[in-house]
């Protein structure tokens, strides 16, 4: 499956939702996670692809409500930070997986948890637009995985971050 959604068709910029979200094939007993998890109903439901046939870019897309505000107007920082947190799991999933040798429809996907989640909150987050998470993929190494983040809201970088993601222990799997 291709999901390709131009944000500004032929421009400078341009930007294309590549493949499956691999958040669809994470493992049934790891998804309840209330960012990223599909079986988690009260939660963010966070979808992250490759962002192009690098695979070191990916682009997870989220659009946030008004209980999700700090003041009239602008985002609550936690969701900001949450936001970024599991989009850099996301992009650590694709990137672990991809290095794995795993086809991520056939095999499923690798699952991570995050160790290390850093924030720099550039500019007020504006509510109700879309915020498109970028992330660069800058190491795989062993179980863990290094990711840096930008989040843009229509043409302004709003914040940007790292997460350093650990591939999820089995003792921390449930039954
Ligand atoms: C059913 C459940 C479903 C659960 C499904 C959950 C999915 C949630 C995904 C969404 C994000 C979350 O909210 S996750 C929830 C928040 N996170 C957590 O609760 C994690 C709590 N921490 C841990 O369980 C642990 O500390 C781990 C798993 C992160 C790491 O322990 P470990 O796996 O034993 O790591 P270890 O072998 O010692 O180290 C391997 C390499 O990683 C580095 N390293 C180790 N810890 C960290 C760290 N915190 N930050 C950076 N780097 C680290 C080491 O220096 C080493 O680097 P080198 O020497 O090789 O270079």
């Amino acid at each position: 499956m291709v999901t390709r959604r131009a944000e500004a068709a032929g421009g400078a910029g341009a930007t294309v939702d590549e493949g499956p979200a691999v958040q669809d094939h994470y493992p049934a007993d790891a998804a309840h996670c209330y960012g990223c998890g599909a079986r988690n109903p009260f939660g963010h439901h966070l979808k992250t692809r490759w962002a192009d046939g690098s695979r070191t870019e990916t682009i997870t897309r989220f659009t946030p409500g008004p209980e999700q505000t700090a003041m009239p107007g602008y985002v609550y920082g936690g969701l900001v930070a949450s936001v970024l947190d599991c989009s850099g799991t996301g992009s650590a999933a694709l990137a672990g997986t991809h290095a794995a040798g795993l086809d991520l429809e056939g095999d499923g996907s690798l699952r991570y948890v995050t160790g290390t989640l850093e924030v720099r909150y550039q500019r007020p987050t504006p509510m109700s637009v879309e915020l498109v998470v970028r992330g660069r993929v800058e190491e795989v190494k062993g179980r863990k995985v290094t990711v840096a983040l930008t989040m843009t809201a229509g043409e302004d970088e709003v914040a940007s971050g790292r997460v350093v993601a650990l591939q999820l222990p089995d003792e921390m799997r449930s039954s």
